[in-house]
């Protein structure tokens, strides 16, 4: 019997658990994740951080069902997360993955990603997801298409902008978890800097689960899990991890520090 996703008595209370996951691609020879287990709770912020290929946008792909674990399993709530009808588990989490598709339909469609929106949400997610001043010069509010495709007055956008858009459109859709897979990679360092500092306030009482390479950006998390040829190595605060001078995220920390003024 299929269960039901979403908590009936409103009280949000969600609990996700990979327990020994483990995880091939189905062309692949070598697994991708290896014996991952992982618990996070409502209300908490998880970054996970890691090089290039250590697994981490697979971890969402699995948490949003777009591939079943090889073995172990998925919990939600102490259920797998297979029995539960996917339209309604897929309602708690609003996703924003690195490659978003924006539309050639107007802002507000794009924002809701439904024909019919409601414009003062479009404009509060557009606002909380630092896209304000640029959206006050737009011609048509949020009736102004994107692109010059099927309205010569379309406006063209920049990755930046379209990345904020992305994060909009997880805002309007307000489910109890926002996941984020490098939310703000086509962001210039101001407008990067300006959404992690209110990162907090725009996530508000939501978990939030963000996959960052820039360190520095997940410095406000108290909770950072640490991914590595596709197991879980460390996990803690920031300052707890680079504290740990033998562990990895040290490395990766040292590795940025060059490059970024802390
Ligand atoms: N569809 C696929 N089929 C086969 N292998 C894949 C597929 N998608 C990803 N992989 C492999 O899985 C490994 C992990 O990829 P994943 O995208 O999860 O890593 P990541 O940590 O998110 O990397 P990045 O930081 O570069 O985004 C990589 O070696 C990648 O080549």
């Amino acid at each position: 019997m299929e269960k039901r996703a979403i908590c009936e008595d409103g009280d949000n209370e969600y609990e996700i658990e990979f327990r020994h996951v483990s995880f091939k691609y189905p062309a692949a020879d070598d697994y991708t994740l290896r014996n991952l287990s992982l618990t996070f709770r409502v209300g908490e912020r998880l970054a996970v951080v890691g090089m290039n290929g250590s697994g981490k946008t697979t971890f969402i792909k699995l948490l949003c069902r777009l591939y079943d674990p090889t073995e172990g399993e998925i919990l939600l709530n102490g259920i797998n997360i297979k029995k539960y009808d996917y339209a309604e588990y897929m309602s708690i989490f609003s996703v924003v993955f690195q490659d978003f598709k924006l539309f050639s339909f107007s802002l507000g469609q794009n924002v809701a990603a439904t024909v019919d929106y409601d414009r003062d949400k479009v404009e509060a997610a557009v606002a909380e997801a630092g896209m304000e001043e640029r959206y006050r010069e737009l011609p048509d509010g949020t009736e102004t298409y994107l692109y010059k495709d099927f309205e010569e007055g379309g406006v063209e956008i920049s990755g930046g902008e379209g990345q904020k858009l992305a994060l909009a459109r997880a805002l309007y859709k307000d489910a109890p978890f926002i996941i984020l897979d490098e939310p703000t990679a086509a962001l210039d360092p101001i407008a990067e800097f300006e959404i992690y500092s209110k990162f907090n306030e725009i996530v508000g009482s939501k978990t939030a689960i963000f996959i960052s390479h820039r360190l520095s950006s997940c410095r406000f998390c108290d909770n950072i899990a640490v991914f590595h040829e596709g197991t879980l190595v460390q996990r803690g605060s920031h300052d707890e991890l680079v504290s740990n001078r033998g562990g990895m995220y040290y490395e990766l920390w040292n590795a940025q520090a060059q490059y970024y003024v802390q």
